[in-house]
């Protein structure tokens, strides 16, 4: 279990990821809803902009948008929440894209296939001679070139549309450095920070998302040679084991370990680019 040196440095990651020792979730959803409205309307803005994957973050997330949309409405401010699905091609978990979507019920839904853009980005690069180490090294970055993809959609929407792009970081990933550096991790406002996944689900469920999508196992799904691959089964952490880690509880030694080690080495991704 933890010893006190650990404690020290656990205590310094939850300040740096503002993981509040108390939680209560109606609480949290109130003061995350008046965040998104007031920034949309001190930014001067008028639409808030989030990918919908069918996961519990952005179903989260995007139901927190909507309620901010609809306050600032009631205040006055014109104020749209556009979802966007974002599927690479055919999506193999879209029953729960649009489950999520039913739930969330936006003011708008835009979709964009993010397949033909992806693909031809590694055609190119291949075309200009870039060349992997293996077919699976191949997959991963193009993983990542589909996580950039969307962000490159989300912020045309954005540019089109005097809008906010939405992020879905939160503690947990943020601890792991488990996103794609300006991918993903590409946002103007961030609604979950602070929150460990359990506390996002405890979000989803006071807000009334569906049981399956609240306890829905997090999948980041980029890997084309690994469909669906679980976020746990990549990092060899569990979610539980982050999330106790950063609400305190106590945690095998080579959790802690492990845990510092990945978050050391994922320091740069949240940090803004290095200079000089
Ligand atoms: N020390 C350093 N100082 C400054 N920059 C550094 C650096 N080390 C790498 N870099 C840069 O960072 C790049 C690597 O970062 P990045 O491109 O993000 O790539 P990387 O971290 O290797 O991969 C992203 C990981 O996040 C996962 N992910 C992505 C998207 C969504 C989700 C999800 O949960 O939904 C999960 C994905 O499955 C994968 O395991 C390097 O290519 C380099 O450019
Ligand atoms: N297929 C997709 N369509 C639309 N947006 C997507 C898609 N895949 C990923 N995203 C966006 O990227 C974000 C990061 O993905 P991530 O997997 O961390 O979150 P999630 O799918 O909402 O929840 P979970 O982590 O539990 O799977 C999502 O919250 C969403 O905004
Ligand atoms: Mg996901």
């Amino acid at each position: 279990m933890t010893d006190i040196a650990s404690t020290t440095q656990r205590r310094l990651i939850a300040e740096q990821l503002r993981v509040p020792s108390t939680f209560d979730a109606a609480t949290e959803i109130e003061r995350r809803v008046v965040f998104l409205a007031d920034r949309l309307v001190d930014a001067g803005l008028s639409t808030l902009v989030l990918g919908i994957s069918g996961g519990v973050d952005s179903t989260t997330a995007g139901r927190l948008c909507q309620l901010a949309v609809e306050r600032a409405r009631q205040a006055g401010h014109p104020a749209t929440f556009v979802a966007m699905r974002l599927p690479y091609g055919v999506q193999a978990d879209e029953h729960h894209a649009q489950a999520a979507l039913a739930f969330i019920r936006p003011d708008r839904v835009l979709t964009v296939d993010v397949k033909p853009a992806s693909d031809a980005a590694l055609a190119a690069l291949l075309a200009g001679g870039l060349t992997f180490a293996d077919a699976a090294a191949q997959d991963f970055v193009l993983g990542n070139v589909k996580a950039r993809q969307r962000m490159i959609a989300q912020y045309a929407v954005a540019g089109a549309t005097a809008g906010l792009v939405v992020g879905t970081d939160h503690a947990a990933e943020a601890a792991t450095g488990f996103f794609t550096k300006y991918g993903d991790g590409a946002a103007d406002v961030v609604p979950l920070t602070g929150l460990t996944k359990r506390r996002v689900r405890a979000l989803a469920e006071t807000l009334g998302a569906p049981a399956d999508l609240v306890g829905k196992p997090p999948t980041a799904d980029l890997e084309s040679l690994a469909p669906g691959r679980l976020d746990e089964d990549a990092l060899g952490l569990t979610y539980e084991q982050i999330d106790d880690y950063l609400e305190g509880r106590p945690v095998p030694a080579e959790v802690a370990e492990r845990l510092e080690a990945r978050y050391r080495a994922t320091d740069h991704k949240r940090q803004p680019p290095i200079a000089p």
